[in-house]
């Protein structure tokens, strides 16, 4: 006989369960009918026993009430953008240049190739294995904090899933909305005489500006995860494959046309492999990344962050250090 506390952990582990085997590994074990009626199972015991509420609960994604506004977030570590290339030559000079500064290597350099989804960049930041806060890009330095509102979305795990969760883990990633659910979404817009949105990127930057998180909650919005910001009191792998594939192990979702490419040659037949499943994918993408897999490697290039592109100091021969 298990006591009522024992059955909503028990109920709450099963959930977390089930949705990760859904929306993680796309492998759900049970119908929708049945996790549905585990949830409201879950609900109404919660209900009859507040005593054991408790906000990482997979029942409580949505807020009380509507915020006044969005408060502001900096990044601890900045969410830069990224340098684009339009063409196979641009792509080859930008190894080149990798080279160059490298010095050359024995073997192929190995790049993570992962889809651009076009949706808008966020950080989701996980407390003890319990998400905290979540906030937009914005400049990159500072962000609004969407925490009510990422919490509705529901690939979005409340709460990691595993035993020993890292003390601090920021997770990035892209927030989109699937072509079929921005066209549901605008035919209901249209039958109710409400504005339509343009693109699913739009809809999706809409849902995540509302401040009623009711609203935010019957938007069809979904995360794929793109890399790690802060990361305490956890030993990450050391590629950024791994990294992913580690993300994906504890419950965050990770696209699955992600893969290893060794050598030039094969990122661009990935980027030509990509540009053909574009039209069926399901989702928007504006192009690929195209990362260097090894995070040792990443750190030796580091970035062009402040340095403006458009500008350069042409400096004098150094003088001779003046002796005295
Ligand atoms: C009514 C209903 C309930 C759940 C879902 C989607 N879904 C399914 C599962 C599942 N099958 O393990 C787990 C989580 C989840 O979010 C839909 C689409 C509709």
């Amino acid at each position: 006989e298990q006591t009522f506390a024992q059955q909503i952990e028990q109920l709450r582990q099963t959930l977390r369960y089930h949705e990760y085997q859904y929306h993680v590994l796309d492998e759900p074990k049970i119908p929708d009918a049945e996790y549905d009626r585990l949830f409201h199972q879950l609900k109404a015991l919660e209900q009859a026993h507040p005593e054991f509420a408790d906000s990482h609960s997979p029942t409580q994604r949505v807020g009380a009430k509507p915020l006044a506004g969005f408060a502001q977030v900096t990044h601890e570590i900045p969410m830069l953008s990224l340098d684009n290339a339009f063409s196979d030559e641009e792509f080859n000079a930008f190894v080149k240049r990798i080279q160059d500064r490298l010095g050359v290597l024995p073997e192929p350099l190995t790049f993570c190739c992962e889809p651009k989804l076009d949706g808008l960049a966020v950080s989701i930041l996980y407390e003890n294995g319990v998400l905290t806060q979540a906030a937009t890009r914005g400049d990159g330095t500072t962000g609004e904090d969407i925490t009510a509102n990422i919490r509705t979305i529901r690939n979005i795990p409340l709460q990691l899933l595993t035993d020993n969760p890292p003390a601090r883990l920021e997770v990035r990633g892209e927030v989109f909305m699937p072509q079929a659910g921005f066209e549901k979404l605008n035919e209901m817009a249209l039958a109710k005489g409400e504005k339509t949105f343009a693109n699913p990127r739009n809809a999706a930057a809409g849902s995540l500006r509302q401040l009623d998180p009711k609203i935010t909650r019957q938007r069809p919005l979904m995360l794929n995860a793109y890399g790690i910001g802060v990361a305490e009191g956890v030993l990450l792998p050391d590629t950024h494959f791994a990294r992913l594939q580690w993300l994906k192990s504890i419950g965050i979702p990770v696209n699955k046309e992600i893969e290893l490419c060794n050598g030039v040659e094969n990122v661009l037949k990935f980027y030509r492999t990509m540009a053909e499943k574009r039209p069926h994918l399901g989702y928007d993408i504006d192009g690929t990344v195209l990362k260097i897999n090894d995070i040792a490697l990443q750190e030796q290039l580091g970035f062009i962050s402040k340095a403006p592109r458009w500008a350069i100091a042409y400096k004098f021969p150094a003088q001779e250090e003046l002796t005295v």
